[in-house]
């Protein structure tokens, strides 16, 4: 397991990207997602597939971000504006601009979805739920729909690879079963801010569905 991982951290970075007026600060937003991919890949290499896909997606929108346009990417409001503003997102088919910032964004935003409701899942279980099946359950509500069946089979093969409830409880850090019981309420409560902020935001612009 990942020795420096903590909810708590997770908790922070997402805290972080939080502005005033509630916009979301990308550099946080992808710090949150950082983290946890640190943590899947001490899972095991059957997971590699899945973080290779979360890094490449958190190194286009780095590299958006150091690129000369980068003042435009630092919150997910900007950003929207400024490629929507300047026609640089494919809205129907990809083309032009297959890996925009809206588009890349979006694919992290629904895994975020997934994150949600698994950790829930986590926060109300009982010692004998099994991580498996809350994985997957969450999986199925949010981004399988999303998937292709080849990723819908491998992930599921995944699912089965992960560590029990008591490991989950244990590296996330955050002391007695209550204590990360009452962290989790306190991250959800964040990360489902976050999460409504871009679903509001991206259903606005109808960018919900970009390909
Ligand atoms: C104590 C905390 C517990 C929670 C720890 C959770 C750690 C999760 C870390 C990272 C999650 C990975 C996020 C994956 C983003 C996937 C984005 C996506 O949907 N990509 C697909 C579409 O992209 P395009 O083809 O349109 O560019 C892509 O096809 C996907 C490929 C790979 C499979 C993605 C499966 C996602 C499953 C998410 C569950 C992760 C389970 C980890 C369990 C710890």
């Amino acid at each position: 397991m990942a020795e420096s991982f903590s909810l708590q951290n997770v908790l922070d970075t997402f805290k972080s990207s939080l502005s005033e007026n509630k916009e979301i600060y990308i550099q946080y937003y992808i710090a949150g997602w950082k983290e946890l991919v640190s943590f899947m890949n001490s899972l095991g290499t059957v997971f590699s597939f899945i973080s290779k896909d979360a890094v490449n997606k958190i190194q286009i929108l780095e590299n958006l971000q150091a690129g000369e346009s980068g003042s435009h990417y630092l919150t997910v409001q900007s950003m929207v504006k400024y490629e929507l503003e300047n026609e640089l997102v494919d809205l129907t088919k990809r083309s032009s601009h297959p890996e925009s910032g809206c588009r890349t964004l979006l694919r992290l935003h629904r895994a975020l979805l997934w994150l949600e409701l698994f950790l829930e899942r986590l926060r109300t279980s009982t010692e004998e739920s099994k991580t498996s099946v809350m994985c997957s359950d969450a999986y199925n509500e949010s981004l399988a729909q999303h998937h292709a069946w080849i990723i819908r089979k491998a992930t599921g093969v995944a699912f089965c690879a992960l560590p029990g409830r008591d490991s989950f409880f244990q590296v996330m850090n955050a002391g007695s079963e209550q204590e990360v019981v009452a962290l989790l309420g306190e991250a959800l409560a964040l990360i489902s801010e976050v999460h409504q902020i871009t679903e509001d935001l991206y259903g606005q612009n109808n960018l919900l569905e970009l390909p």
